[in-house]
């Protein structure tokens, strides 16, 4: 197994108050004498082989080890959000930016990875904000190399959160669910990575608890509906998601409300094409920090197929989980919050 635990970085999470009075260092602060229980913040990898190579090209992201002095450019980052679309993640970086009351104008946030068009990254002092396209193979290969980011920079007490959106289930367009569980299109809590030739089965949860202090900081905003529920986690937008709208159908309008309908029963809130991996590899793959799905509903798929929100409507949605979040890191911050 990669080595975990730089002998001498140090942990921001009992020490979160440090960022009151906006000093975002850029770099770990370093100390010699961490508790134990400190060190188990760190970024774990779980992989013998990254051990014995020279260098890590994390080329989707167009960084490296050799490249780029990754404990410099990111070992201060304690949050991590992630989302399909490369301008949400762009907007949410500025939203931040402003939120944090961070010296510099918007033109001083910079895509990290401009050098790719794979994937967008834009810091915002202990915020990293990146993009991951659509579907289980992207937002898989972003998230290897992301840990191994978080990782190689040492970085520690990271809480990582995606905000997206997602087809609503028997509840009120514009609506925030956020994922206790993630399950697939079976309703199962697992997702299944074939590696080799052998299908592996890893485990869906998410932190209960952050999900929790989520739902409570959504209490504060007004006019927010949010509610905690299991996301389903297709494959597909059209046929996957049953949908009668898309260029291929073969079932009938009745099957497709039984099935939602099982769904609603199985306790899925929300449809979106991302969860089930994201949950496995966070929880799995040796990120030992929360995580958290946090997606607004775009449409009561027990009404219709296709999303047909005015523009306006569309660009507020998207930004109810980008406010939550932005008050969620506040409050973790320890700063006080005066957007709403
Ligand atoms: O809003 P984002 O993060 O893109 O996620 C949702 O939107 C896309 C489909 O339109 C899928 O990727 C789904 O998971
Ligand atoms: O219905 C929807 C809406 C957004 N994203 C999805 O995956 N499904």
């Amino acid at each position: 197994m990669a080595s975990v635990l730089p002998a001498s970085n140090s942990c921001m999470r009992a020490d979160r108050k440090a960022y009151v009075g906006l000093v975002f260092p850029s770099a770990p602060q370093y100390s010699p004498t961490l508790s134990p229980c400190v060190r188990k913040g760190f970024v774990h990898v779980k992989n013998p082989h990254l051990d014995s190579m020279e260098e890590d090209i994390l080329y989707h992201l167009d960084l490296g080890t050799k490249t780029h002095d990754l404990p410099a450019m990111f070992g201060d980052v304690k949050f991590v959000c992630v989302g399909g679309s490369p301008n949400r993640m762009k907007a949410f970086a500025l939203f931040m930016h402003k939120e944090l009351e961070l010296e510099g104008g918007g033109e001083d946030v910079k895509d990290i990875c401009a050098g790719t068009d794979r994937y967008c990254m834009y810091k915002t002092g202990p915020v990293l904000s990146i993009s991951h396209g659509m579907g289980i193979p992207s937002i898989s290969i972003m998230l290897h190399e992301l840990i191994k980011l978080l990782h190689h920079a040492r970085c520690c007490d990271v809480t990582i959160i995606r905000i997206g959106t997602s087809g609503g289930i028997g509840i009120v367009p514009g609506t925030v669910v956020i994922t206790d569980t993630a399950v697939d299109s079976f309703f199962k809590p697992q997702f299944e990575q074939v590696i080799l030739d052998n299908i592996v089965t890893r485990s869906t949860e998410l932190d209960k608890d952050l999900a929790e202090e989520l739902l409570n900081c959504s209490k504060e905003i007004s006019n927010f509906p949010t509610l905690i529920g299991h996301t389903m986690c297709t494959y597909d937008f059209y046929e996957g998601q049953g949908r009668l709208d898309g260029a291929l159908c073969s079932f009938s309008r009745e099957k497709k409300l039984d099935y939602l309908k099982r769904a609603y029963r199985a306790g899925v809130r929300n449809i979106e094409m991302e969860s089930t991996v994201f949950a496995a590899m966070c929880g799995l793959c040796g990120l030992k920090v929360p995580a958290a799905v946090v997606c607004v509903t775009l449409l009561d798929r027990l009404d219709c197929d296709q999303i047909n929100l005015p523009h306006d409507v569309l660009v507020e949605y998207q930004q109810r989980p980008q406010l939550l979040i932005s008050k969620f890191i506040k409050q973790q911050l320890g700063l006080h919050d005066q957007t709403l």
